[in-house]
């Protein structure tokens, strides 16, 4: 079951006048960016950057932003949920082009099921927004009746929601077949909890987790369970010691071995999560990005943090370097299914055909991966997917069709000792994987990390 998520909102206070009403805008575009998602495909990332995301997203203040964040983390997570109980509590079927009453009365559902907002403000909200709006001014009372009931039953239903319901069919497909059912039904489980935030330091990782009140896992990142505000506000962001980071995403730029003072090729480089790690490890990196605007980021990244790279701007496979380098990392673009606790959109933006088209340019930037590194040099390809074909089916087909390069398996050593996480020396990991007390402490991103070596 899941309990209602602590945040900070602005609800319905008591108010003299009409205009402005306080947390109405909040609501309106979390209602507009949930049909972007559902309606559009667009990724919520995307809607929700604080420099080029949705207006209706930038006109609101930072507490705001964030509230919409957590509705719209609650709407996607307990989506099939939301959509079963709202339909069961309607006398007939809502207008097929009744679109925005139907996001309006999700976003109103998730905070009354899972967040913590006064109920009368998530339903007087909703029932104000159903007036604005020309559309569904007349449903406005059937707005008001199916929240209030809902409210009445808050408990019951939140106890009936089913993580193994809340995901489109293409995706259990692909993770039954992957995993069986009993590990993926675990993956879901994992899935359907609010993720906490790993940090990856650069030194000192028991004084960060004492200072920042967090827990030291198994290689270091420090993994804090609730975080107060934004996270650029706590000790240490600002001063560059430590960035953002799962724990499962910080380990495929330690497997290229002792790499202090060799060239290492970042290729797919923006944000610069990998970058950070490689240089912390005293190599002379070249972040490489497609996007040149992610490429920016990665440089304001790199300057808070202190850290010296070099970039190129551009597609990887027209790179040509005068030099080729000692080893190169590969975080290839992936369908990101192993970040969906994270990003929860996913299961609704994406699909299988999204799978079978990236594992496609994955296998042909690997190859051209290839052609960067010297001979006897290591190449680590990496993914946040958790989908077979993006990983150990990839591996099987570059393989079989190339004869210059080997695979070089990883050790459990290189992992913190975590061998269950090295099926045939590949690493594999789950949101179901790493248990721990709690479940905050437990469960990491998926993730796929696959090492060769150039030999001819
Ligand atoms: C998964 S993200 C990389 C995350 C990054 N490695 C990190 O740890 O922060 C994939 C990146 O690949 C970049 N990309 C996609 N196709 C590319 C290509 N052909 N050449 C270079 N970069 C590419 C995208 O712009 C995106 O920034």
């Amino acid at each position: 079951m899941a309990n209602k998520h602590k945040i900070h909102h602005s609800g319905l206070s008591e108010r003299k006048s009409a205009v402005p009403v306080p947390g109405l805008p909040a609501r309106l575009a979390a209602a507009r960016l949930l049909s972007a998602v559902i309606d559009k495909k667009t990724s919520l990332d995307g809607l929700t950057d604080n420099e080029h995301g949705h207006p209706q997203y930038l006109a609101l203040e930072m507490r705001d932003r964030m509230l919409v964040r957590a509705i719209l983390g609650a709407a996607l997570r307990h989506r099939a949920d939301i959509e079963r109980i709202v339909e069961r509590y309607l006398d007939r079927p809502l207008p097929q082009n009744a679109l925005s009453l139907k996001h309006l009365l999700h976003v109103a559902a998730a905070q009354v099921l899972y967040l913590d907002v006064p109920d009368h403000a998530a339903i007087d909200l909703a029932v104000t927004a159903a007036k604005s709006d020309p559309r569904n001014q007349r449903f406005s009372g059937l707005v008001n009746a199916i929240l209030r009931k809902l409210a009445r039953n808050a408990d019951k239903e939140r106890a009936q929601s089913s993580a193994t319901e809340n995901i489109p069919a293409w995706f259990s497909h692909m993770l039954i077949e992957a995993y069986g059912r009993e590990k993926a039904a675990k993956i879901l489980a994992a899935q359907a909890i609010e993720p906490p935030i790993d940090i990856s330091v650069k030194s000192n990782p028991e004084i960060w987790a004492e200072k920042l009140g967090g827990h030291v896992l198994f290689n270091g990142t420090v993994r804090l369970e609730h975080v107060e505000g934004a996270v650029s506000d706590l000790e240490g962001y600002q001063q560059g010691e430590w960035w953002v980071q799962d724990v499962a995403a910080s380990l495929p730029a330690r497997l290229l071995g002792n790499i202090k003072d060799k060239a290492v090729a970042d290729l797919c480089a923006a944000p610069g999560g990998k970058t950070a790690e490689l240089a912390v490890q005293g190599a002379h990196v070249t972040a490489i990005d497609l996007s040149a605007n992610r490429l920016k980021r990665l440089q304001h990244n790199m300057e808070r943090l202190d850290l010296k790279v070099a970039t190129w701007a551009g597609n990887l496979k027209d790179f040509k370097p005068e030099e080729l380098f000692d080893a190169v990392l590969l975080d290839a673009p992936c369908s990101s299914t192993g970040t969906i606790r994270r990003h929860p959109d996913i299961l609704w933006t994406k699909d299988i055909s999204d799978v079978e088209k990236l594992a496609k340019l994955q296998l042909e930037l690997l190859v051209a991966s290839i052609s960067l590194v010297k001979i006897g040099g290591l190449i680590v390809f990496a993914n946040c997917s958790i989908a077979r074909q993006e990983g150990e089916e990839l591996v099987d087909k570059v393989l079989s069709s190339r004869n210059d390069i080997t695979l070089v398996p990883i050790r459990d050593e290189e992992v913190g000792g975590r061998k269950e996480l090295l099926p045939n020396g590949v690493l594999r990991t789950t949101p179901a994987d790493l248990e721990g007390e709690t479940p905050l402490l437990s469960g990491m991103d998926g993730f796929f990390a696959a090492r060769f070596k150039r030999i001819a």
